[in-house]
């Protein structure tokens, strides 16, 4: 045999699926996530010595996910939910260090009524694909009264599309371009954004999350809208600038915000040709039929930091 030895090791639960209600005297507010926790520390013997007098089963951390789910005071705010429950995995178990907490949240969103125009204080709907992403990194390597923390949020599979407002020029030309210049084109990605949030000066503990004084669901909207916004807005020169529009602008309307990344797919559209039956359908001004192109497609990535 091989000399071999063990270089990372971590476990857990993924795919912890749970559904909380929070009963308000007025209205019902509720949360569905997706939760991956997984555990890092002295846990080496468990793979190496078949040594299992370390391992939290991972039944056990799913056990935990729903209990916090019903106990937690922060289980509307999944950073909040995450950090909690990666500090109580560092503390409740001495020989674990680390704790990983990502999380996916569904949409829920209220319900207005037509008839009343009121939200409705019980009813919700799926009204996108879009879900909130968070990754949490509780560390306690350097003891209990250290911990440290890393706290990433961000957005996935939300679906835009502009009909104009694009262009794509100026490009490198060379004998493999085939593409033309085009000062107005269908624009349409799915945006998957993540951004870390710098943490005010730690150590961590469960009773100063509640002092922790970072609004997380405000610089969500705000990351959302600005995204949104952007898109809709920019006259884009290309999927890269106006990428780079959108993290200038989310660094600059939130303090906390230390970088944001962008993956963005450039989703194309071909003009059909409709020659065959005489329809003009090609040229850039004429086209209006378009065949939307599953695969390949672009793929634009950035991280833009505060300077
Ligand atoms: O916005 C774009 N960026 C590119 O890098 C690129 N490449 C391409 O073929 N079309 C586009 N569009």
């Amino acid at each position: 045999m091989a000399e071999v030895k063990l270089t990372y090791a971590r476990y857990g639960k993924d795919k912890v699926r749970v559904f909380r209600i929070v009963r308000g005297p007025t209205h019902h507010d509720v949360v569905e996530y997706t939760v991956c926790a997984t555990l890092e520390g002295d846990i080496d013997v468990s793979y190496t010595q078949a040594d299992n007098t370390v391992v939290i089963a991972t039944d056990s951390c799913k056990n935990t996910v729903n209990v916090f789910a019903k106990k937690s005071a922060h289980v509307l705010s999944p950073e909040l939910f995450a950090l909690e429950l990666g500090i109580h995995f560092v503390t409740k178990y001495a020989h674990i260090h680390k704790a990983h907490i990502d999380i996916i949240q569904h949409k829920w969103t209220r319900i207005n009524v037509t008839e009343t125009g009121k939200a409705h204080p019980h009813s919700f709907v799926r009204d996108g694909d879009d879900k909130r992403l968070i990754g949490v990194i509780v560390d306690a390597t350097k003891g209990t009264d250290a911990i440290s923390a890393t706290v990433k949020s961000g957005i996935t599979d939300m679906l835009v599309l502009k009909s104009s407002g694009s262009a794509f020029e100026n490009f490198y030309t060379d004998e493999y371009r085939t593409l033309p210049d085009v000062s107005d084109r269908i624009l349409s990605t799915s945006v998957d954004c993540s951004y870390t949030i710098t943490l005010p000066p730690q150590p961590l503990t469960l009773t100063r999350l509640d002092k922790l004084g970072i609004d997380f669901a405000a610089i969500a909207t705000s990351v959302r809208n600005t995204t949104l916004d952007t898109f809709a807005t920019d006259q884009s020169a290309s999927v890269q600038a106006t990428l780079y529009n959108m993290c200038k602008k989310i660094i600059s309307d939130n303090k906390e915000v230390y970088d944001v990344s962008y993956k963005l797919p450039n989703k194309h559209y071909h003009a059909v040709n409709l020659d065959f039956m005489g329809l003009p359908n090609l040229k850039p001004a004429e086209a209006e039929v378009f065949q939307p192109v599953e695969s390949p497609s672009g793929l634009i990535m950035a991280t833009v930091t505060r300077a």
